[in-house]
């Protein structure tokens, strides 16, 4: 082995770390379809970096967002690509992960003992469904804005606290200045580190419980 491995292994003991890492067997019915989880985790990693990146010129407020979204796309270096990248992979990433679903439903990788990697699965989905509509309210154009009134006003459906939720997703009566500042929290921050401890814990369980046997 090179010469810093030997150095950090004397230090910090990683050989077992670097053997669980490197000595891992793939079963042979393991095919391409088994990447569709790991792909959609890309995507993710995309969204990340590229909506990082918009950050410093996004500005969310109700009369700024539209002209800042502009300002991305027109005067900002590679602007109209970082933006164009997240738009994408925003569409990849939620197409991925229900191709993923899929293959998990198909070769029975819910079934015992994997239970619980399904339901925070099933949460993995919720948060990246949320993050799809906090994003496209952000430019507060016209479709941003009224995706943002249709879909806030579904909870009043529901009976007794449906008027309340509305209020609470809203911050306020109406849609505005308070729903923006909401959606844009939710998703830079709120939803990042949700969706962080979520996949966390997706990917500890598969790890203990390896990939699940053939058909
Ligand atoms: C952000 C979304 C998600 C990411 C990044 C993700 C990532 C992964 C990865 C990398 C694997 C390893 C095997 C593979 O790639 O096929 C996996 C396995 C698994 N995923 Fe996901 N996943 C996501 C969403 C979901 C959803 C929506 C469900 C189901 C509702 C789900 C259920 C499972 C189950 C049960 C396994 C274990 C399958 C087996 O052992 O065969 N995942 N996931
Ligand atoms: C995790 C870190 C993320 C950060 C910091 C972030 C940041 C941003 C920012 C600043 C904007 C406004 C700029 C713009 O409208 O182009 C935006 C828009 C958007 N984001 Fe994200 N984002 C993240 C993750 C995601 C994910 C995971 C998805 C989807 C699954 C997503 C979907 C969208 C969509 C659809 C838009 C609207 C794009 C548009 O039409 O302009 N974002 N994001």
């Amino acid at each position: 082995m090179s010469k810093v491995y030997d150095w950090l292994d004397e230090r910090l003991e990683i050989t077992p770390f670097v053997d669980d890492a490197t000595g891992k067997f793939i079963p042979p019915h393991v095919n391409i379809f088994y990447c569709l989880g790991g792909v959609t985790l890309v995507c993710f990693l995309i969204q990340f970096a590229t909506g990082f990146a918009m950050t410093f010129y996004y500005r969310p407020t109700v009369a700024e967002a539209f002209e800042s979204v502009n300002y991305i796309m027109t005067q900002v270096n590679f602007g109209w690509l970082l933006r164009s990248i997240h738009r994408w992979s925003a569409s990849m990433m939620v197409l991925m992960m229900i191709l993923h679903t899929f293959r998990v439903y198909l070769t029975g990788g819910f079934k015992k003992p994997r239970e619980l990697t399904w339901v925070t699965g099933v949460i993995l989905a919720v948060l990246t469904v949320s993050f799809g509509v906090t994003g496209y309210s952000l430019p507060w154009d016209q479709v941003g804005y009224w995706a943002v009134k249709i879909v806030s006003g579904v909870p009043s459906a529901i009976p007794v606290v449906g008027d309340l939720l509305v209020q609470l997703i809203r911050g306020g009566e109406a849609v505005g200045q308070g729903t923006l500042t909401r959606f844009y929290s939710l998703h830079t921050f709120v939803l990042p580190w949700l969706i962080a401890v979520f996949m966390t814990m997706h990917f500890l369980m598969i790890r203990r419980q390896g990939i699940s046997g053939p058909l």
